[in-house]
């Protein structure tokens, strides 16, 4: 079920920028800016009408109450909150470890530079509340703002009806350290978040998946407020040679293939053998599962198996492709850690199935997808930290280095550049 392809057929249909962006499609634009016009402009009378309309009723207030807040956690089996809070810890660990201190680059008598680390003030978490309802996503994003130390969380996600959002969520938020819950949804959320309404003040980022709604109006707010990123459909790429155990490949080619239908699931192996076998298991495991139609469909119309004449050739492929996950099944795997140049995240030999790090490992599953990988990384504390430069001369060195600066804003037409440091060396 999943298509073979020679490395040369694969490079063309999958590496290719010619192949490569997709856009946003009309229908989705024209209502996306209409809707953050009317928001802007309107405000909560905007905001009711799209709630309305696009989720079946407005709630009587946006903001979660702390009684619904308590109530979710009645609601939410006691396992599962044990086994969010274990990931949550591990989560914390990982990205503490990202912190960064303000420094100073440059310190003597007559020169001092360095760089302030500050947090984002705001910062709005969107969580998908549609078919998607991913209660680690609500950790991966908001864990790393709050060891940045932003001020403020708000979390945006829809309530059907204008009723109650789902109980893992909000106790997913608590877990993390959401400050507020708003039951708003789509891009009309994302609108209120960017641009503020007589009940909810703005935000200075926007962070969080989403339907295709949710992303070209992050993608239109972008400017006006920061965001991570704008996420395209999940993926991994898989390196596996002869000693890897296809009911493993296959498995993990299904777990991302059920994330959705546009999802894309690659292996790429040196043994024909392993690529027959994974084809034949991922058959036979497909059919045991409950979301089997989107796997099928994903691996069916997005997936690809390459037999590669070398590992060599494989990372190759990889690095060109640029994968959300890459997976290494292959004898003495670790070693290979070195040849990765593009890839989201790394998983690393037979027991690292991606999922491990979906709920659980401690880095972040918020990664770059189709092909960003090449420039960009995946969500960390540093998207939530800015970092100012400063610097101090004394009269000692600004004499030292004013020839330096006159003779480059001479060169540059800016007289006044060069003034305003002559102006102050002038007896
Ligand atoms: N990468 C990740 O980590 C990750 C995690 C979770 C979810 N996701 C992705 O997020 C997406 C979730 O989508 P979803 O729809 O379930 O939830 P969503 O919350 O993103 O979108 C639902 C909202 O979209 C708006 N909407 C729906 N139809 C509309 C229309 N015709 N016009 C205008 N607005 C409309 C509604 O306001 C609704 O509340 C999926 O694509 C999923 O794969 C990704
Ligand atoms: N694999 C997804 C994108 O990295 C994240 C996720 C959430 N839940 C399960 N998986
Ligand atoms: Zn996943």
């Amino acid at each position: 079920m999943i298509p073979v392809y020679t490395p040369e057929q694969f490079i063309t249909a999958f590496i290719s920028r010619k192949t490569k962006k997709q856009a946003f499609e009309d229908e989705v634009l024209t209502t996306v800016k209409e809707v953050l016009e009317n928001v802007r402009n309107n405000g909560e009378t905007a905001l009711k009408e799209y709630t309305l309309k696009f989720d079946g009723g407005i709630p009587e207030k946006w903001e979660v109450s702390d009684e619904e807040r308590k109530e979710a956690w009645k609601q939410v089996p006691e396992e599962l909150i044990e086994a969010l809070k274990k990931a949550a810890d591990n989560i914390q660990k990982f990205h503490s470890k990202q912190l960064q201190q303000s420094r100073m680059m440059e310190m003597t008598d007559d020169i001092i530079s360095g760089q302030l680390f500050r947090p984002i003030d705001r910062v709005g978490v969107y969580v998908p509340g549609g078919t998607a309802v991913y209660p680690s996503s609500v950790l991966m994003n908001t864990i790393p703002a709050v060891l940045a130390g932003v001020r403020e969380i708000v979390m945006a996600t829809p309530a059907r009806g204008g009723g109650s959002i789902t109980p893992i969520l909000s106790v997913a938020a608590d877990i993390a350290g959401v400050h507020k819950i708003y039951k708003i949804g789509g891009s009309q959320a994302i609108a209120a978040l960017a641009y503020g309404t007589e009940e909810i003040e703005p935000v200075d980022k926007i962070v969080g998946p989403g339907n295709a709604y949710v992303a070209a109006a992050k993608s239109l707010v972008f400017g006006d407020v920061g965001i991570e990123m704008i996420a395209g459909p999940s993926e991994v790429a898989i390196i596996a040679d002869e000693t890897a155990n296809p009911k493993f490949v296959a498995a993990d080619l299904i777990a991302q293939a059920e994330h959705d239908e546009k999802a894309r699931a690659f292996i790429f192996s040196t043994s024909e053998r392993l690529v027959e076998e994974t084809l034949a298991e991922v058959k036979r495991q497909c059919a045991e599962l409950p979301r089997k139609e989107i796997a099928q469909a994903s691996l069916m119309n997005e997936g690809a198996a390459v037999v590669v004449r070398s590992i060599d050739e494989a990372f190759q492929l990889v690095n060109a492709l640029a994968p959300e996950h890459l997976e290494i099944q292959v004898e003495n795997a670790l070693q290979y850690l070195s040849k990765v140049k593009n890839a989201g995240s790394v998983f690393i030999g037979s027991y690292t199935p991606e999922p491990v790090g979906d709920y659980f490992a401690g880095p972040n599953h918020i990664l770059p997808t189709s092909g960003t990988a090449r420039f960009s990384s995946g969500l960390s504390v540093d998207d939530f930290v800015k970092k100012t430069t400063f610097v101090y001369y004394s009269e000692e060195a600004l004499r030292s280095a004013a020839p330096y600066i006159e003779k480059i804003a001479t060169e540059e037409q800016l007289d006044g550049h060069a003034r305003a440091v002559k102006v102050r060396l002038e007896k």
